[in-house]
């Protein structure tokens, strides 16, 4: 492989390809090194049981402009995800059901819930996605949780549950784990709390007809099949005045003017880049640890709990399975449901027998929905924390601290070295769409300096 090109991408997941496609589209020479044997990164899209299954990323939002650009661009199709029905929660380890949007929890919990997410969405807007460092409260909101926060906040047992629960769902985290300023500027970026959890007009909208992974494989196509190499872990992005040399751990080079990094930062962490990294830098790489989630997808012959007018979608405070939703295909054939174990849950049983993470989620989808969940066609699932090019999901999430102190690292390039990922987005951190914008940005950035007069 050892080659030379304008600019070099390190991961071939969707920010990765999104910048690739648009420096190509310039006229540069581009590279892609891809660690896995796969693109896509934390998309995955598989055959189950005759059906398309997402095993990562697969919802978008219609708030969400990047990613639906995109794929209008690369002409795939989208499916409203299925909602209508009576939906499961699970608290206190009592099942409840309800309808419409308001959780069957007690008067007081409710008008306290009510006033919560009135209160962190109006706190939410004080803080800048841009730059979160830049908030009134920045440093107080950092050097706190949002359990802690919950805690001196929210009174009601119910309300505490409910906040528990959307945070899981939304970060795949403990509300130990969350910065709340981090929190509050994710909750800003993404237009409030409610529609981070919500289906309709939320993020949970939409799914794509060939799943999220056909964006990755069709931003691809247009590049040169042999420049983007596959199985190519990266160990070094060492810099010198005239450009980048980038070494495999299997000793294959590729110089370049210019590289993009496009990995996760805690990926990033097992990349030499040189004693001059700045130290703000080598923070985020350390500090930005993943979120956990097993996904597990489930099939059927027949969708028993749409017949009996439940919409799929159940919470638990008690787990393992902690989300579920319905995974059917368009129209509603091939019949699946798909669960998560989040936070907690997913690091007690990741690395354990896939059979008995299956039996674990089967059981916990016949508690939501019926005993017909013990009996699927077809089952798989996937243990992020273990899959060693990722180590977590959905994202990488800032430790308390370290927003404030070294949040500006996260885009500001290192000399010719440029940073991509969802992680690095404004307004999409963590989703699809921000992989989507941190691309376009990084692709701009590095387009700016190709074409800028004077030396290379
Ligand atoms: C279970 C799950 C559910 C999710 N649900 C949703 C959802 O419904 N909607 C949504 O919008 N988002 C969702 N997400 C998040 C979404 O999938 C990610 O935000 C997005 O895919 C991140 O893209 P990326 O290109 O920034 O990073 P990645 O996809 O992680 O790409 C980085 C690439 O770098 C590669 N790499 C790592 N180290 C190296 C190295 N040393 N050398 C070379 N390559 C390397 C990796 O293999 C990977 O391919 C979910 C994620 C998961 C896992």
């Amino acid at each position: 492989m050892d080659t030379s090109v304008d600019v070099v991408v390190v991961g071939g997941g969707l920010a990765g390809l999104t910048a690739a496609r648009d420096i190509a589209r310039t006229g540069a020479t581009v590279a892609v090194l891809e660690a896995r044997d796969r693109l896509g990164g934390r998309t995955l899209t598989r055959d189950v049981g005759g059906g398309t299954v997402d095993l990562g990323g697969q919802w978008v939002g219609p708030h969400q402009h990047h990613v639906l650009r995109l794929a209008d661009g690369l002409g795939l199709k989208r499916f409203a995800q299925h909602h209508q029905g009576t939906k499961v929660l699970e608290v206190r380890g009592g099942l409840r059901t309800y309808r419409g949007k308001v959780p069957s929890l007690p008067l007081l919990s409710l008008l306290d819930l009510q006033r919560t997410v009135w209160r962190l969405d109006a706190l939410a807007k004080k803080v800048p996605p841009e730059k979160p460092a830049a908030a009134p409260r920045a440093a107080e909101w950092d050097a706190l949780t949002l359990e802690q926060w919950k805690q001196r906040h929210v009174p009601t047992w119910g309300a505490r549950a409910a906040l528990d629960i959307a945070a899981r769902a939304v970060f795949a985290a403990e509300p130990s784990e969350l910065s709340f300023l981090s929190f509050l500027s994710y909750v800003h970026a993404n237009g409030g709390l409610m529609p981070l959890t919500e289906v309709e007009g939320g993020a949970q909208a939409e799914r794509f007809v060939d799943g999220a992974q056909s964006l990755s494989r069709r931003l691809a196509q247009a590049l040169p099949p042999e420049r983007v190499v596959l199985s190519a872990p990266v160990r070094a992005v060492l810099q010198d005045g005239r450009g980048v040399t980038v070494t495999t751990t299997d000793g294959r080079t590729v110089r370049a003017r210019y590289a993009v990094v496009a990995t996760p930062p805690a990926l990033a962490e097992h990349i030499d880049f040189g004693a001059d990294l700045p130290a703000g830098r080598r923070r985020v790489h350390a500090e930005l640890p993943m979120g956990s989630v097993i996904k597990v997808v489930a099939t059927y012959a027949r969708p028993f709990w749409r017949e009996a007018g439940l919409s799929g979608e159940a919470v638990s405070d008690v787990g393992p399975v902690r989300l579920c939703f319905d995974d059917c295909g368009p129209q509603g054939h091939h019949p699946a449901l798909v669960g998560f174990f989040l936070g907690d849950t997913a690091r007690a049983w990741t690395g354990r027998p896939s059979a008995d993470i299956q039996r674990t989620a089967l059981e916990g989808f016949a508690r939501f929905f019926g005993p017909q969940a013990l009996t699927p066609i077809a089952v798989a699932e996937l243990d992020w924390k273990a899959e060693a090019f990722s180590t977590g999901c959905y994202g990488g999430l800032p430790r308390p601290g370290t927003l404030t102190a070294v949040g500006d690292a996260l885009r500001a390039p290192f000399g010719r070295v440029h940073w991509a990922g969802t992680e690095t987005a404004i307004h999409g951190t963590g989703y699809l769409d921000g992989a989507v914008e941190s691309g376009e940005r990084a692709a701009t950035e590095v387009a700016t300096r190709l074409t800028a007069p004077g030396p290379p």
